[in-house]
């Protein structure tokens, strides 16, 4: 039973909600989001006028599809941090930065890693569609040769029989409807095949990460997002391959007819062509860097949307009256977003509308010559068909090379994105190989410094403790006090500023992460609510166990969320979310249900009780939201389960700690008291003190 890709949550924070970059702070999965609401699309409108016929491929542009992620309380701090200069190698986007991006370095890379997917994906495909894109090519050019030869012989007396030719026209015209279809469908085949690919590629890239500092930073969540949009339309980038070939290829064939007819025309031609194709590449620049720029103003927007749109925020917005207020704000972030888009949108129209009155002259200029010739003799009937279509043709395959070179700019750009998240080095190294032992002696911190970034302060400042195997430690301490980091860091989700975590000895930055992390059972203060169904919540603690009914039932026995497990409409194969459900679900009972905070809790619970038999168990305020008579039952089968082991337990309430073997207090990123429940009050410190305010609340409520 593997678990569906389904939408997860993070636990709804208790007192101080984080807000977590690349994320809504309640933590919904966030690597996908539809199109901005009412965004235009971005394409170039395609240019018409003169002789110009249909032009002979090229891409369209999409919307932009804007931001995905949530504001977080601390964005404009780091948004003010993405703008200084990038360190090499960063993923942080800034001036400097965003210039090489779009620069031709960045470019081939871009290229290559496109290549590298497309071939990979289906080199058959690839190779069946460029065959179709170069003999499509031929159509038109036979079509106005073959229609210039009718046209001749029937005009001429003695021109001779034209039934042979009439067959070659309709073959040519049989062509030019036929292999389009063919190439368009190879086309899609090929693109679907190379989104799965670029898809599975950019994702394993992001796993690849092993801790959680680039999951912090917004420009390379900018930048995941981003490249999962360039790999999901990975085969417009062979469209767009294809449109060039075809468009040089009609190009030369029908330069090479005009050449035949006029040599001045021709130059003429493919002179008034140059300014369209700088000045279409510009175009393309300046909107790539319109819509970058226009990143930020869509993920507020997108922030706000979800806000107004969704469960969690509905009860606040409601009953403090804020919806308007929110909408308001979201509203101003649209319309900047749209002042930037309409001033490119101008620019736009004013280029092209120069550039479509060029083609027109030129055009109708060719036709004043081609028709002063054929009066004076110099040309017959069927040259000026030829003529004709050749202006046309050079002007319509002039127009498929500007669109694809400028569409597959875009693309390209979009996959530098792609290329950059694939390339990314991981943010902690690792070692490959190795095992972390059993633990046998204990865990270690030796004057163990941290801070998030060298513009935090420091959070942990020179931190030694010990965790021997086998005891139960206790860490408290007031808000903000490290802790939770302490445990991140245990986890290896970062590395200490300074300072060594040992396990047994060993340095944990030598052991594989992944074989650390298998040693570790934890409950996380901000856990997470899959929206998948109840045996999968429990099971993803150890993928082994998602098969086994016994071990999951187990587990939520030990957290005491069995009985209301089994009694769910459909038991443990039941969803736990109603996200999934239409319209004509939404009255079905049975379809998923809806569990409490405190029920998500023991859920959680049972999800580290899966992974049984581990080193050490972590438990990050595992009891904040169960009521008393829950929390009491919790605690006693908690004991139960530490008998023996090594657990960490972080806790607000000190009655549920005061029977750990050792209790350690962390003052402003120091350790300052530790020992047992009755030396520590004894001693008549900050344990005492909080200790003694806590149990004097209770009792004066006697
Ligand atoms: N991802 C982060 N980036 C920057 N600062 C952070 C991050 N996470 C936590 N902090 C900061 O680190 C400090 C310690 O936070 P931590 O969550 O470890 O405290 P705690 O002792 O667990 O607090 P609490 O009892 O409230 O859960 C706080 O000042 C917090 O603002």
């Amino acid at each position: 039973m593997p678990p569906d890709p389904a939408r997860v949550r993070r636990a709804r924070p208790r007192a101080r909600p984080r807000q977590r970059p690349g994320g809504d702070r309640h933590g919904r999965a966030r690597l996908h989001r539809p199109g901005a609401p009412g965004r235009p699309a971005a394409g170039r409108p395609g240019r018409g006028g003169g002789l110009r016929g249909r032009p002979v491929g090229g891409l369209q542009e999409r919307p932009h599809p804007g931001a995905v992620r949530a504001e977080r309380r601390s964005h404009d701090h780091r948004d003010r941090r993405a703008t200084r200069d990038a360190a090499p190698g960063s993923l942080r986007v800034t001036g400097r930065a965003r210039g090489r991006d779009l620069g031709p370095r960045a470019f081939a890379t871009a290229g290559a890693e496109a290549l590298a997917v497309l071939v990979r994906a289906a080199p058959v495909g690839i190779a069946g569609y460029l065959v179709l894109t170069i003999a499509e090519s031929g159509a038109p050019i036979a079509t106005a040769w073959l229609t210039k030869l009718v046209i001749d012989r029937l005009t001429d007396p003695g021109g001779g029989a034209v039934a042979g030719l009439a067959v070659a026209l309709a073959a040519a015209g049989l062509g030019a409807a036929v292999l389009p279809a063919i190439a368009r469908y190879l086309h899609a085949q090929t693109g679907r095949a190379a989104g799965i690919v670029a898809t599975d590629r950019l994702f394993a890239a992001s796993e690849r990460q092993v801790g959680l500092r680039r999951f912090e930073d917004p420009a390379f969540l900018d930048r995941l997002r981003m490249g999962q949009e360039g790999a999901q339309r990975t085969g417009e980038l062979l469209e767009g391959a294809g449109g060039l070939v075809r468009g040089a290829l009609v190009l030369a064939g029908f330069v090479g007819s005009l050449l035949f007819i006029s040599p001045a025309m021709t130059g003429l031609v493919l002179l008034a062509a140059v300014p369209a194709l700088v000045a279409e590449l510009m175009l393309s620049r300046a909107r790539a860097e319109m819509e970058w720029g226009n990143e930020q103003t869509h993920r507020r927007e997108f922030f706000y949307s979800q806000l107004l749109t969704g469960v969690d925020a509905a009860t606040e917005i409601r009953l403090f009256g804020i919806g308007a207020f929110l909408r308001g704000r979201m509203m101003a972030e649209r319309r900047r977003a749209n002042e930037a888009e309409r001033a490119m949108d101008r620019r736009e129209l004013a280029t092209q509308g120069g550039l479509t009155t060029l083609s027109a002259v030129v055009a109708g200029a060719g036709l004043w010559w081609a028709v002063t010739a054929a009066r004076s003799g110099d040309l017959s009937v069927g040259d000026i068909a030829m003529f004709v279509a050749a202006v046309a043709g050079v002007q319509a395959s002039l127009d498929t090379l500007v669109t694809s070179i400028s569409a597959l700019h875009g693309r390209l750009l979009s996959f530098t994105h792609y290329a950059a998240v694939v390339r990314a080095e991981p943010d902690l190294p690792s070692v490959a190989d190795g095992a972390a032992a059993e633990l046998r002696g204990g865990i270690e911190l030796r004057d163990v410094w941290f801070r998030y970034s060298d513009d935090h302060p420091w959070v942990l400042a020179g931190v030694d403790l010990t965790i021997p195997q086998g005891c139960s430690l206790a860490l408290v301490g007031l808000n903000g006090a490290g802790k939770s980091t302490l445990v991140k860091l245990l986890c290896r989700m970062y590395d200490p500023t300074r300072g060594r975590i040992l396990w047994d000895g060993v340095d944990i930055r030598e052991i594989p992460p992944q074989e650390l992390r298998a040693r570790i059972s934890a409950v996380f203060q901000e856990h997470m609510h899959y929206d998948m169904t109840a045996g999968e919540n429990v099971g993803l603690g150890d993928l082994a166990a998602l098969d086994d009914p016994r071990r999951l039932e187990k587990a939520a026995e030990q957290s005491g969320i069995h009985d209301r497990l089994a009694a769910l409409p459909r038991g443990y194969d039941t969803l736990l979310t109603r996200t999934f459900f239409t319209e004509a679900d939404k009255d079905d009972p049975d379809t998923g249900v809806v569990l409490s905070g405190g029920q998500w809790q023991r859920l959680a619970l049972a999800r580290a009780f899966v992974r049984d038999g581990r080193d050490l168990m972590i438990l990050d305020e595992p009891s904040s939201g169960l009521d008393p008579e829950a929390e009491h039952e919790i605690h006693a089968r908690m004991r139960e389960h530490r008998e023996g082991r090594t657990s960490l337990l972080i806790s607000h309430r000190l009655n549920t700690v005061r029977e750990a073997d050792l209790i350690v207090v962390l003052q402003e990123g120091r350790v300052t008291e530790q020992g047992p429940h009755e030396a520590l009050l004894a001693s008549g410190g900050e344990y005492a003190r909080l200790f003694r305010l806590q149990s004097a609340g209770y009792q004066e409520a006697r």
